[in-house]
């Protein structure tokens, strides 16, 4: 894949209170990409560097070979969905979707048919924006961003104010949309777990700076090293050890600390000679897991 985004080395600051300092970052073509930090880290405002809408103190940034400072031609091969998604509340879904589609130049005229497809918003269209639930509107606001077929479409907490059912369906439709179009996507939250089944991979923003890129897999390489699995079984260990693993007692079985996945067959071999094993899971690699080892090595 080659990259699509390249971010080398960019500052801003806000009067005397620096927000970013030094962020590197790279997105490749077609990824979905998740930037991660906490409130206040300065997630919004690297959207808004990459889009234009302010600049940077310092650095270089290419989107397709594209300055932020290019600002029509960045708009023109991307989309964005921010919190105050600039719908008209009074207008229908579709009138929203007919008056941008003649603002942003859009000549396709079945693109608007299929994105109210697409985001199951075709019984809605003819009420006012007004009365769509949170969910609709965020997935107008998505069809808005998409009119244009954009090449990149940047999502400031695209889950925010939603409930488990309709994250679910946001974050499957931006998979799907992704998975069909080749779109890049750069999503920011500060909730990981959410974004962890969609993204291809990660930038945590933490300290004013990047601190660590990667997808799951090479994070996991180079901060798990020790692998906790829990396992589900009728053994009841009588010690604090298991062939020689630190382990500990649950309800319905036990955890072990292994220090990689590879003793996991041995563990298994040992347990099923004389007892039942109902489920095996590792415990401690998931991206929140794996966040706070990044954290602690950084603030150490
Ligand atoms: N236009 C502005 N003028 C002054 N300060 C600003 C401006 N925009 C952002 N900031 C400050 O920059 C910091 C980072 O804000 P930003 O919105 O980028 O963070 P964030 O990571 O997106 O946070 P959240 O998760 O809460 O949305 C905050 O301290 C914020 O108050």
């Amino acid at each position: 894949m080659v990259e699509m985004i390249e971010v080398r080395g960019v500052s801003k600051s806000f009067g005397s209170q620096q927000v970013l300092k030094d962020v590197d970052f790279q997105v490749k073509a077609g990824e979905i990409v998740g930037l991660l930090g906490p409130n206040g880290a300065g997630k919004t405002t690297v959207i808004r560097i990459l889009n234009g809408v302010i600049k940077a103190d310092a650095g270089t940034i290419s989107i397709m070979g594209l300055s932020p400072t290019q600002s029509d031609d960045i708009r023109a091969i991307s989309g964005i969905v921010t919190e105050s998604a600039g719908l008209y509340h009074q207008m229908s879904g579709l009138e929203n979707l007919e008056f941008f589609a003649e603002l942003y130049g859009v000549e396709d005229n079945a693109q608007i048919k299929r994105l109210l497809e697409l985001f199951e918003l075709v019984d809605h269209q003819h009420k006012p924006v007004g009365t769509y639930s949170t969910g609709m509107k965020k997935r107008l606001a998505l069809s808005k961003a998409l009119l244009h077929n954009p090449k990149i479409l940047f999502l400031d907490e695209p889950t925010n104010g939603l409930d488990p059912d309709g994250i679910k369906m946001v974050l499957s439709y931006l998979k799907t949309y992704n998975q069909q179009t080749g779109t890049t996507i750069i999503l920011c939250s500060h909730v990981l777990h959410q974004l962890e089944p969609i993204c291809d991979s990660f930038a945590f923003l933490e300290n004013k700076t990047i601190v660590e890129q990667g997808s799951k897999q090479e994070l996991e390489q180079k901060y798990l090293t020790e692998i906790v699995v829990s396992v589900s079984t009728d053994y009841v260990p009588q010690e604090k050890t298991f062939l020689g693993f630190r382990c500990e007692k649950f309800e319905n079985g036990m955890t072990i600390t292994l220090p990689s996945k590879e003793e996991i067959s041995t563990i298994l071999k040992e347990l099923l000679k004389h007892h039942r094993v109902y489920s095996v899971e590792i415990a401690n690699n998931d991206l929140e897991s794996i966040y706070f080892k990044v954290r602690e090595k950084i603030n150490r």
